[in-house]
C-alpha cells in the first residue's frame, strides 16, 4: 500500500546516497563503470556477472531492491569479480584488490553506521510479503 511505497522511496534514497558517495571516492574510480569488453575481451568469459557502481545506481532507479541485502548482493559482484579477474601478486592486481576489499568494507561500514535497524525489518517484511 502508499505506506510501503514511501518505505522504498526512502531505501532507494538511502542507497542512491550511499552509492554516489563511493563513485566520488578516487580509490574507486575503476569500480565506477563496467569493465570495457573491447580493451579486456576475456573478460566476460573469466566473470558470469559484471557489477559496477554506474550498474548498481540504473537499478536502484528501476526499483530493483526492495532490500538493502539485495543491493549488497550485487555490491558484492564488484568485489568478488575484482578478486577473481586480479587474482596474481604483481602490484596492479594487489592494487585492484586492496581497492575491491577498502569498496566492500566502507559500504558495509556506511550501512551499519547509517541504516536504522528497524527500518531494514520493515524492508525484509515487504520483500516477504510480495
Ligand atoms: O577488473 C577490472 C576492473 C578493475 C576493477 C574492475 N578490469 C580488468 C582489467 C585488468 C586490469 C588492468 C586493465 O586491463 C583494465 O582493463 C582492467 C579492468 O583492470
Amino acid at each position: 500500500e502508499e505506506q510501503e511505497e514511501d518505505v522504498l522511496r526512502e531505501l532507494r534514497l538511502f542507497l542512491r546516497n550511499l552509492t554516489e558517495r563511493l563513485m566520488l571516492d578516487r580509490r574507486f574510480k575503476a569500480f565506477t563503470k563496467p569493465v570495457d569488453i573491447e580493451e579486456v575481451p576475456d573478460y566476460l568469459i573469466v566473470i558470469q556477472k559484471p557489477m559496477d557502481l554506474s550498474t548498481l545506481l540504473s537499478n536502484i532507479d528501476e526499483h530493483k531492491y526492495v532490500t538493502v541485502n539485495e543491493f549488497m548482493s550485487d555490491a558484492y559482484l564488484i568485489w568478488q569479480n575484482a578478486l577473481e579477474y586480479n587474482p596474481d601478486r604483481d602490484p596492479e592486481d594487489r592494487h585492484i584488490r586492496h581497492r575491491a576489499c577498502a569498496l566492500k568494507d566502507t559500504m558495509r561500514t556506511i550501512i551499519r553506521h547509517e541504516l536504522d535497524k528497524d527500518f531494514q525489518r520493515v524492508c525484509e517484511e515487504i520483500r516477504e510479503s510480495r
